[in-house]
């Protein structure tokens, strides 16, 4: 069971909704991902009129615990209004805190990450910020209250998996809080990685809305994430530079 501020979950799949080929498709990858969690940019839904059709809409979001994004945002006020934004419309009180740097990386900005979680945090928001994978940068967010923290694998949309595993370690074995690794996931051989490392859940999209089959890399990424979990709680053999039989003769009866 994932635990994350006042919320439950029994998938630690998180999925994305954005860049489906068609609204059906996203219908049928997040019902068959079995995710209980859906993010989405604030900012691409119609908030001023909710009967508006929008990229949602063949979604029973009833379903659903909703993670609405700051995407979009690049610094700390705008980061701020579309929370209070998102909130107000009743959307959720979770919000994840995404401050951009700049267009080519999509990287966050750390100390406006930073400045953001505190300040939702002390507006009572459940707060989970897609960070960095900066062991010290994550240790503030958490000292500031996050309620979760989203260390990237890589860029996002880049697909390259998980870049730095061993901060990304470092930052598991530290946090008291979960941790969610998000974006750069490329397939499911990086979710593996990530849940054998003990991350507490995954955070992705493009790896499904941009798949040659988003349905079957959807399930394929549902499976990923239990055989990651079920491999990191089965404690894994540690690695020898040598062989050792796995039939070995002592102790054969004659
Ligand atoms: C949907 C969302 O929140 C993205 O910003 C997230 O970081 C996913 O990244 P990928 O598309 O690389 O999976």
């Amino acid at each position: 069971m994932l635990k994350i501020g006042k919320y439950q979950f029994q998938s630690r799949l998180f999925l994305g909704t954005g860049k489906f080929s068609s609204l059906d498709i996203q219908k049928q990858a997040v019902d068959v991902s079995e995710t209980e969690v859906l993010t989405f940019a604030v900012r691409r839904m119609n908030l001023v009129d909710p009967d508006q059709p929008n990229f949602l809409e063949k979604l029973d979001l009833k379903r659903y615990k909703l993670l609405p994004n700051t995407a979009g945002a690049t610094t700390v006020e705008e980061a701020v209004r579309i929370a209070r934004l998102a909130k107000a419309s009743g959307l959720c009180d979770m919000i994840k805190v995404e401050v951009i740097a700049d267009t080519k990386t999509l990287l966050p900005d750390p100390l406006a990450t930073l400045e953001t979680t505190k300040l939702l945090v002390e507006e009572g928001f459940t707060v989970l910020p897609y960070t960095s994978d900066d062991p010290v940068l994550a240790r503030k967010l958490v000292e500031a209250g996050a309620h979760a923290i989203m260390p990237g694998g890589a860029p996002i949309g880049s697909g390259l998996g998980l870049l730095n595993p061993r901060y990304l370690e470092i930052i598991i074995d530290e946090s008291p809080v979960p941790v969610i690794i998000d974006a750069g996931i490329g397939s499911p051989q990086d979710v593996v990685q990530a849940m054998e490392l003990g991350a507490d859940g995954v955070l992705l999209n493009t790896a499904v809305s941009g798949a040659k089959d988003p349905v079957k890399m959807a399930e394929a990424m549902k499976w990923a994430i239990i055989a990651g979990r079920l491999g990191y709680e089965a404690g894994r053999i540690p690695k020898k530079r040598y062989a050792t039989a796995s039939s070995p003769l002592e102790g054969m009866l004659e």
